[in-house]
């Protein structure tokens, strides 16, 4: 049978005011679902931990995740025993192995990973995530081939090219990575070097990365595991250069793994975190590969060379927005973990005494240890619900995008924009107050908190630099402020420029009104809108073009990016709550949770909301 829990955590856990259950299904998307997330790991261990029987691990686990669930209704706890029981069966800690001996280390689970996946035919994408999760906690070798690589055959490639292509991937017949970035360049594409250029004759593209700056670098799994890339380069065809395009390139000997003749491939050494990825450099010397090369479902090359344009030049961008839905999702529940294992450290560790002579106290005790951790479990629960409201939208705007009605694509763009730097910011933020919160065991790695934070914090800069993704979402913010300014309709998302307004009606002596906290957000985020609209036309009326005037307000365009998610957290968190149909005892603790969030968030930024009043 499991180990005894501690007294103090079985304590804690008692005195929970609400059923978890309820909420760890909510999270995890139905009983259904919860139930194959717990029997994944489960069903595993019984391969791997012999002398336990599946009974035992079933009803550990069980015993577990409903304690661990009495914070976050998450369960969490699985990959710390399920390490522990690896490292005892054979998969060792990476945490004392060298860069080298970690990569191959996680390599050989993910490999495993891959096998049982196909093996156990799960074809659910969360199940696959969680599956591997448990194996490989953290940076995969094959991350770039599960996400990018497969998103990019599918959303940019013809229908023939998705079919000749992803059985490949699905089989890991080749392993992929998303090359984009150059040395000289990743977030300004237009300035991307490498070239495609047509040779009618033979009717091949040959590729080619004229310069130092050229070279692609960053893009994970380039150093040691790819055999393919989905590469974006300039296609030149006919003279004319047609802004980028994606290909399909081989970059390694199917059986050797050897680099082919022109490629020049390698790991470009040591990062902050993501040890376990191998972000590589590739240089490309007139690599020659077929016509058909080129993903072809928006725009074309035909074989006389002509270039037959998108309908709109911005679907080639589509596997990125794709990729920071994931992030945006992936952020809240990496908080979540992090926020979990504080929490818990907070119930078992006793550490001074708040009555003298009464005894040392669970650090959960001290006021400030709660809002130290209170305040992040609630930002967790508002980016998970949050990244769940923005992918309903996302859903139903890419429907109507694959029926050809790219309408919804510029709010598309914003949203997954500001969400994804929102989201990656708070978290990164997060992250490390939990692990402050842990005092020096918060610096062991054994913790888990440093790797999370390792790991994740990159998402801060990879799919799009925060600041230049907040930039992006003001472009549309400010578009809509404009066409408000006019009296114009607006897009759903944005009417709210239009009619908020700040009549609040709570008082300082009551309890806060929901509604009040969702207008006050409101009305922030278009004061704060408006605000930047008016930099910008201050700075045109001085006589600064359109692009100087731009970057007199970018900081203020900024702010009103980081205010609209924000707002949209804020609100999604509140109407899903009052929404889900909980019991009445778990709807209440979770509207005081959406409270303490957004008042919390008030004290953060009591600028903003002191200025409105
Ligand atoms: C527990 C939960 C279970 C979850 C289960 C899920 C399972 C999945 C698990 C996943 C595990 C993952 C593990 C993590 C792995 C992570 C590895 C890291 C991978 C990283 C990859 C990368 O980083 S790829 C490279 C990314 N690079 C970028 O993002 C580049 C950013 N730069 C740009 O996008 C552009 O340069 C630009 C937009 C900043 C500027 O471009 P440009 O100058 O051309 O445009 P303008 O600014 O002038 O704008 C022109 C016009 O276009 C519009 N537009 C721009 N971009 C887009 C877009 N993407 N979509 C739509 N429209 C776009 C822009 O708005 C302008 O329009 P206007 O009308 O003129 O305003
Ligand atoms: C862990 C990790 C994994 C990655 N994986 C991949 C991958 O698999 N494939 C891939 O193609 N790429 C990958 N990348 C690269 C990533 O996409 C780029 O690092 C990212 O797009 C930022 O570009 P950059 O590094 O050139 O930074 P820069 O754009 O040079 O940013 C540097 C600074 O300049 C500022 N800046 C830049 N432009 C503007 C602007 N217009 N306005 C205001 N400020 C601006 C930024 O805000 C930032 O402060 C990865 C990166 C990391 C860290």
């Amino acid at each position: 049978m499991g180990k005894s829990v501690n007294p103090d955590l079985a304590k804690a856990r008692s005195q929970a005011t609400f059923d978890p259950a309820n909420l760890t299904n909510y999270l995890y998307g139905g009983p259904e679902k919860l139930r194959r997330k717990r029997y994944l790991p489960a069903f595993v261990f019984k391969e791997l931990c012999t002398e336990m029987s599946l009974t035992d691990l079933c009803l550990i686990f069980l015993g577990l995740l409903t304690h661990v669930s009495d914070y976050l209704g998450l369960t969490l706890s699985i990959e710390n025993m399920a390490a522990k029981e690896y490292k005892e069966e054979g998969f060792k800690s990476t945490d004392d192995m060298s860069r080298e001996e970690a990569y191959e280390e996680s390599m050989r689970r993910a490999v495993y990973t891959n096998k049982r996946v196909l093996q156990l035919n799960l074809q659910d994408q969360e199940e696959q995530y969680y599956f591997r999760e448990i194996f490989v906690p953290g940076a995969n070798p094959f991350a770039l081939h599960y996400v990018m690589f497969k998103d990019a055959i599918n959303t940019q490639g013809t229908e023939d090219q998705i079919q000749k292509w992803l059985p490949l991937a699905e089989t890991y017949a080749v392993t992929g990575t998303y090359a984009q970035t150059e040395l000289g360049h990743g977030t300004f594409l237009r300035g991307l070097e490498t070239t495609a250029e047509y040779d009618v004759q033979r009717e091949e593209f040959i590729l080619n990365t004229p310069t130092i700056t050229s070279s692609k670098f960053w893009p994970g799994a380039l150093g040691k595991t790819a055999n393919v890339a989905i590469l974006n380069a300039k296609l030149i065809t006919k003279g004319r250069n047609c802004g980028m395009q994606s290909f399909w390139v081989p970059l390694r000997h199917l059986e050797t793994h050897q680099p082919l003749p022109g490629i020049t491939v390698g790991d470009i050494g040591p990062k902050f975190g993501y040890h376990t990825s191998d972000n590589g450099f590739l240089q490309l010397n007139r690599v020659r590969i077929p016509r058909e090369n080129m993903l072809m479902r928006y725009s074309k090359v035909l074989q006389d060379g002509t270039f037959v344009p998108p309908e709109n030049d911005r679907l080639v961008y589509v596997p990125m927005t794709q990729f920071r839905f994931v992030v945006i999702g992936r952020s809240g529940w990496t908080l979540a973990k992090a926020v979990t294992v504080a929490t818990r450290y907070s119930a078992v560790r006793r550490q001074s005494e708040i009555t003298p002579g009464g005894g040392e106290v669970q650090i959960l005790d001290f006021q400030t240890q709660q809002h130290k951790l209170f305040t992040q479990i609630a930002s967790a629960y508002a980016m998970i619900i949050a990244a769940k409201a923005a992918k309903d939208l996302y859903d139903s705007a890419f429907s109507k995008m694959e029926k050809g009605n790219l309408e919804d694509l510029p709010m598309l763009h914003a949203l997954t924009s500001s969400m994804k730097a929102f989201n990656t910011w708070e978290m990164a933020t997060g992250v490390e107050q939990c692990r402050m919160a842990c005092g020096g065991h918060g610096y062991l790695l054994a913790s888990g908190i440093p790797q999370m934070y390792t790991d994740m914090v990159s998402a801060c800069t990879y799919e799009g630099e925060n600041t230049v993704m907040c930039l992006q979402a003001a472009r549309f913010l400010n578009k809509c402020q404009e066409a408000a300014n006019k009296g114009e309709r607006l897009p759903q998302l944005t009417r709210f420029l239009q009619t908020s307004r700040l009549n609040i009606s709570s008082s300082l002596d009551q309890d806060v009104d929901l509604n009040d906290i969702i207008a006050a957000y409101e009305f922030r985020a278009a004061t704060v809108i408006s605000e930047a609209n008016a930099r910008l036309n201050a700075g045109l009326a001085m006589g600064k073009s359109q692009s100087e005037a731009w970057n007199y307000a970018s900081q203020l365009l900024v702010k009103a990016a980081l205010a609209f998610s924000h707002w949209f957290t804020v609100r999604a968190l509140i109407e899903n709550m009052r929404g889900a149909g909980f019991d009445n005892s778990t709807e209440t603790l979770l509207l005081q949770l959406a409270k303490l969030y957004a008042l919390d968030g008030m004290l953060r930024y009591s600028g903003d909301f002191r200025k409105v009043g």
